[in-house]
Formats: C-alpha cells, sequence, structure tokens
C-alpha cells in the first residue's frame, strides 16, 4: 500500500491575525505538491493574512509576488527583477550589476521579459510604468526566483482579461503548485485545481474547482446576496454561508 501524501503544509485549527486583531480562527487546511490552488474572498476576508502565514511556513520554497508589488520606483525593471535573486549573489556582484548589468542575470531577465511582454522596458525606471506593466514587472521578480512554489496576492489584478488568462499561464509553466489570490471567480474555476473560500474568518470553501460553480463562489461575497436577479445566480439561498451549505464538506481537510 502506498504511503499517503504529506502535505507541504498543514494548517490545524490555527487562528491567525495582527497583534490583537484576529482575522481567521479554526483554519484548518492541506497544501499539497504539485496543486494549483485559488484563494477568494471579500476585500478584507484575510487573503494576505493566510498567504502571509503560508509564506511563513513555507520559507525559501516559495516566490512571492506580493499585491502592491514592493517594487523600487527608481530603479530600472531589470534591477527590479533581478532583486528578485538578490540574496543569491555576493555584495560586489549585486553592486557591480547595479553600475553595470551582468551578462548572465540581463540575458535571464530579458528572457522572462520577453515572455512578459516587458521587452524594450528593461532600461525603465518602473516608476514610470503603467499599472499593468507594474504588475508584470512584479510577476516577472516573483518568477525569476524560480522558487518552487508561487504564492501571489492578486498578480492579475490590473490586467486585462486576455492577459490575465496568459500570465497565469506562464505562472503555471513554472509552478505546479501555488496558492494566488484572486477576485476572478471565472479564473478560479478554470484555471486552478482547488478553491479556498474565506468569508466572516472562516475558510468556509475547501474544494476542487471542477466540484465547484459560480454560485457556490458568489456566496462567498455578501454584496452577491443583494444582485439584481439577472446576476444572481437563480438557485442561490440568500441566507448565511454556513458549513453546512459550503462545499468545505467536499474538500480533502
Ligand atoms: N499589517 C496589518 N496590521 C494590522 N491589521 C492588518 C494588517 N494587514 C491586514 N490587516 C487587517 O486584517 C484584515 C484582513 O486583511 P487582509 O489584507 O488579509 O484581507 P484581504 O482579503 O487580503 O483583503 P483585500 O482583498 O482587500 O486585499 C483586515 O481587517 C485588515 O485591516
Amino acid at each position: 500500500m502506498s504511503e499517503p501524501r504529506a502535505p507541504l503544509v498543514a494548517l490545524d485549527d490555527v487562528d491567525l491575525g495582527h497583534g490583537e486583531q484576529r482575522v481567521l480562527t479554526g483554519l484548518r487546511l492541506r497544501l499539497y505538491r504539485g496543486e494549483r490552488v485559488a484563494l477568494l474572498g471579500p476585500s478584507g476576508a484575510g487573503k494576505s493574512t493566510l498567504l502571509a502565514a503560508l509564506r511563513a511556513r513555507l520559507g525559501e520554497a516559495a516566490a512571492w509576488c506580493p499585491q502592491h508589488h514592493g517594487l523600487v520606483p527608481g530603479l530600472a525593471v531589470y534591477h527590479n527583477v533581478y532583486m528578485g535573486r538578490l540574496a543569491e549573489r555576493s555584495a560586489l556582484a549585486n553592486l557591480w550589476n547595479l553600475v553595470r548589468p551582468l551578462r548572465r542575470p540581463w540575458d535571464e531577465v530579458a528572457e522572462l521579459c520577453e515572455r512578459l511582454g516587458l521587452a524594450g522596458l528593461m532600461r525603465r525606471p518602473v516608476g514610470s510604468l503603467s499599472g499593468g506593466q507594474r504588475q508584470r514587472t512584479a510577476i516577472a521578480r516573483a518568477l525569476y526566483q524560480e522558487r518552487e512554489i508561487f504564492l501571489g496576492d492578486e498578480p492579475v489584478a490590473s490586467v486585462d482579461p486576455h492577459q490575465a488568462l496568459r500570465l497565469l499561464a506562464l505562472i503555471e509553466a513554472r509552478h505546479a503548485t501555488g496558492v494566488v489570490a484572486l477576485h476572478q471567480r471565472e479564473l478560479a474555476l478554470s484555471r486552478f485545481d482547488r478553491v479556498w473560500g474565506l468569508r466572516d474568518g472562516r475558510l468556509v470553501i475547501d474544494a476542487p474547482a471542477e466540484a465547484l460553480s459560480l454560485a457556490d463562489l458568489d456566496a462567498l461575497y455578501p454584496d452577491a446576496e443583494t444582485a439584481s436577479p439577472d446576476t444572481a445566480p437563480r438557485d442561490a439561498e440568500p441566507a448565511e454561508p454556513s458549513p453546512a451549505t459550503l462545499p468545505c464538506s467536499r474538500g480533502r481537510a
């Protein structure tokens, strides 16, 4: 009999928050190798808080693409992407590279920038880029880290739907495992293996994407309950979501 798969991260009855403030309570979840998870929930539900906790547990195994990009506006795209691997090189190499880019990292970053539609912008200060270009620079920096797991906090929030698809495909091609916070429910169902849904301080959805519908995901958003009949799912219950009405029980736990 084969051994059961060991999770990369296991949270059992964990509370997460900031200082005295408790944001998420009684979290029980597993992240498995080879699984791509979409993290959904209304604004303030705790997506970034959960991602920070995963990042702390995964350490160097995780590449990180933060919500507000964390880029240095005065530095060129090239230098911002290069920063993904700053810790891997000596202080001297990093200093030299700041003044005169080193050939190998330049070529590596150029290849990534080409794929992300940033070719031609490598010498441009990030502060002069559009929101979407900055977002792609932040993704490039995370991909440049070449870690096993991709953690992204709304990495496709500032780009159009076609670009969002392309960027997610690029992330997928380089990371078999990841957790990505999103607001696009359709993408969560079409591009991810699993969905975690947060609401009211709890993980109320933990299920394979293929077992979920848009109506299931609507239940995460308080506004969806008052949406017009045209947009509200026909069979949606107006009641508060609870573990009994949401597909948490279908999860792997
Ligand atoms: N660094 C922090 N210090 C104190 N409170 C924080 C901090 N970061 C987030 N919070 C609070 O924790 C709660 C959850 O925030 P979080 O950013 O995790 O939600 P989110 O789901 O990522 O929201 P959004 O979709 O708006 O980015 C909010 O009430 C927020 O004000």
